[in-house]
């Protein structure tokens, strides 16, 4: 399989005013301003093959959208090398803006004002699509995702859910081969998010699409993803298969519970309670230990449910156990196998 992305040694780093303390400090900083280095992103390499959907993932700062930035042509990298595509993306990056496309959940495409109908038109313009091409991908598109009633409603009335329905669809209409999104899923309620999993995971069975994906939940990677790299302070930590992943560090789930009366949980091997009151139950469960079918089949015969939440750990939760292994694996004598599996 060829790689539609191969980066090397790439590099950022930001010339950043240094902040200065108090008032004077201000005003120095203002006349006189001292600059310091940031290295938004440390030396990486890795590849992504054709048809892959990789999740890039990692906490707040680590360095993800400036890496998707580079990879887009957005920002100049500091040093090192990346193609995608066979394309440098800031050097060529209007030839790649017809063979990629990028969703960013945080930042629109769609003209606020406007209904989707007209961003996409523009669009179309933009990627010089003939117009029957044009109208007969939007259409398709439009009903795949279910936003045919909204065409013509100003993006500013839609809700998120429907929104990002529409910035994914604007994202395909050229049919991108490869396609960057960053928190495709933030903000969004359970049911949504897992409509916008399924559409993503249809998009790439259905298109052979490369997907590259950043993600703070972990439930986007488990549900989403073959293979995870994981990014903390601008460097790799970890590249590594998900079900591997799943299996060492993505090892236990939050289940909350509104209870409609008092319920007596027998004790469940792996199940922990973290909270407990007359009309709410937080459990922590151990999935290495236990199936969470077995857990919710004992909570529905024991308990009357009013409502259920299940959640993953937080992404700094999985990253401080990457380390706390990594530190493991450090200690082990070197012919013992590595950490980071690949693809
Ligand atoms: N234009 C910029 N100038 C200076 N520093 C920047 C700039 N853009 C990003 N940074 C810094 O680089 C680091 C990496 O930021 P980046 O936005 O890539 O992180 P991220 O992993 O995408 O985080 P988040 O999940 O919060 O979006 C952060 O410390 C950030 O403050």
């Amino acid at each position: 399989m060829a790689a539609a992305i191969r980066v090397e040694r790439l590099q950022k780093t930001f010339r950043v005013k240094e902040k200065r303390a108090g008032l004077r400090g201000s005003a120095e900083a203002l006349f006189r301003p001292v600059y310091k280095e940031k290295l938004a992103v440390k030396p990486i390499g890795f590849q992504v093959e054709e048809g892959e959907i990789l999740a890039f993932m990692g906490p707040n700062g680590a360095g993800k959208s400036t890496t998707i930035k580079m990879l887009t042509g957005i920002l100049h990298p500091t040093a090192g090398t990346a193609e995608v595509l066979g394309l440098c993306p800031w050097e060529e990056r209007r030839r790649l803006g017809f063979l990629v496309g990028s969703v960013f959940g945080q930042k629109s495409q769609l003209w606020y004002h406007l209904p989707p109908v007209d961003s996409f038109e523009l669009l179309g313009s933009i990627y010089e699509l003939p117009k029957a091409d044009f109208i007969r991908r939007r259409d398709e598109l439009a009903e795949r995702f279910e936003i045919t009633p909204y065409l013509n409603t100003p993006v500013r009335r839609l809700s998120l859910g429907e929104r990002m329905r529409c910035e994914i669809v604007a994202a395909l209409l050229h049919r991108p081969r490869v396609v960057f999104l960053d928190e495709p899923t933030i903000g969004l309620d359970v049911i949504v998010k897992q409509k916008i999993r399924e559409l993503i995971l249809e998009m790439n069975r259905e298109e052979g699409t490369t997907l590259f994906l950043t993600s703070h939940d972990a439930g986007d990677i488990e549900q989403l993803c073959k293979r995870a790299i994981v990014i903390n302070h601008g460097e790799i930590i970890l590249d590594e298969r998900v079900s591997r992943m799943k299996r060492e560090y993505l090892t236990y789930k939050t289940i909350e519970l509104r209870l409609r009366e008092v319920c007596v949980l027998p004790p469940l091997p792996g199940v922990r309670i973290l909270k407990q009151t007359a009309n709410g139950l937080k459990l922590n469960v151990d999935t290495s230990v236990i199936g969470m079918e077995e857990v919710l089949g004992q909570l529905v015969a024991c308990c009357k449910i009013g409502d259920v939440t299940i959640e993953d750990p937080p992404m700094e939760e999985i990253i401080a156990k990457i380390y706390e292994r990594t530190e493991r694996v450090a200690d082990r004598p070197a012919d013992s196998a590595p950490l980071a599996g690949g693809s």
